[in-house]
């Protein structure tokens, strides 16, 4: 696996720890019957193709169609511009969001707790979220920031809610992987190597929709407890 350069081990990133949460969540997942590995010698991928029923994709359509409503909303990344899609974050406190946050957190085996708040996004014709890694760069200022909020982002899961008639697929570049939007499907990897440090070969996009609408849902879960509070701006 392709790793960043060694920096220092602190409580924010111990790769130790990440190796055991590594080995918790693929037990957990090759254990279950419904879920399916993804087999790549790069990194630790796994899929469920039915995770979501028809009733949760739909009342998650309407949170994140409900959100865009020039009213109270939550925003987070708007302002990257290699995200061209509409993002946001949903009702946190709402018991069907509970239910969904709980039923993902318990089918991987991790803390709910160390998860950011779930986060929808909506992609129109044409709009994309380029190459990225989910993992943060310990390089960067941001970084100094999210160490104490909860450190670096281990595992991602994220699920379709619909199928758009074209394009819109999750490409894994360094993978050869092109993931087609199913609706209820739930994606999962891990965005550490197998030496439990940020691996380079998780990078991955959402490819632009070219016809029809795309709705998700991302769970970014992180080493330590989650601290953060969403941004709410009054439009
Ligand atoms: O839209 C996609 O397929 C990818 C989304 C993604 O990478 C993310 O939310 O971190
Ligand atoms: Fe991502």
């Amino acid at each position: 696996m392709k790793t960043v350069p060694k920096t220092k081990a602190t409580k924010y990133n111990s790769p130790k720890r990440m190796i055991e949460l590594s080995r918790r969540v693929t037990d957990k997942l090759n254990a279950h019957p419904h879920v399916q590995w993804l087999e790549s010698p790069h990194a630790q991928l796994f899929v469920h193709q039915n995770f979501l029923s028809d009733a949760d994709c739909a009342l998650l359509i309407d949170m994140i169609e409900a959100d865009s409503a020039p009213s109270s909303v939550y925003e987070t990344m708007k302002s990257e511009d290699f995200r061209t899609s509409y993002s946001c974050n949903v009702k946190i406190d709402d018991p069907d969001i509970q239910r969904i946050e709980k039923s993902i957190a318990d089918l991987m085996g991790l803390d709910n707790d160390h998860s950011e708040v779930l986060q929808g996004q909506r992609y129109e014709v044409g709009q994309e979220f380029k190459d990225h890694h989910d993992f943060f760069h310990e390089s960067e200022q941001y970084w100094k920031n999210e160490q104490p909020n909860g450190g670096q982002r281990s595992w991602t899961a994220m699920a379709y809610l619909n199928e758009p008639e074209e394009g819109g697929a999750t490409a894994f570049p360094n993978l050869d992987y092109q993931v087609k939007p199913r609706k209820g499907m739930l994606l999962i990897w891990n965005n550490m190597g197998l030496d439990g440090r940020p691996n380079l070969n998780t990078l991955h996009a959402g490819t632009p929709v070219v016809k029809g609408t795309k709705y998700i849902i991302t769970k970014w879960f992180r080493l330590n407890r989650w601290h953060g509070r969403p941004v709410t701006i009054t439009v």
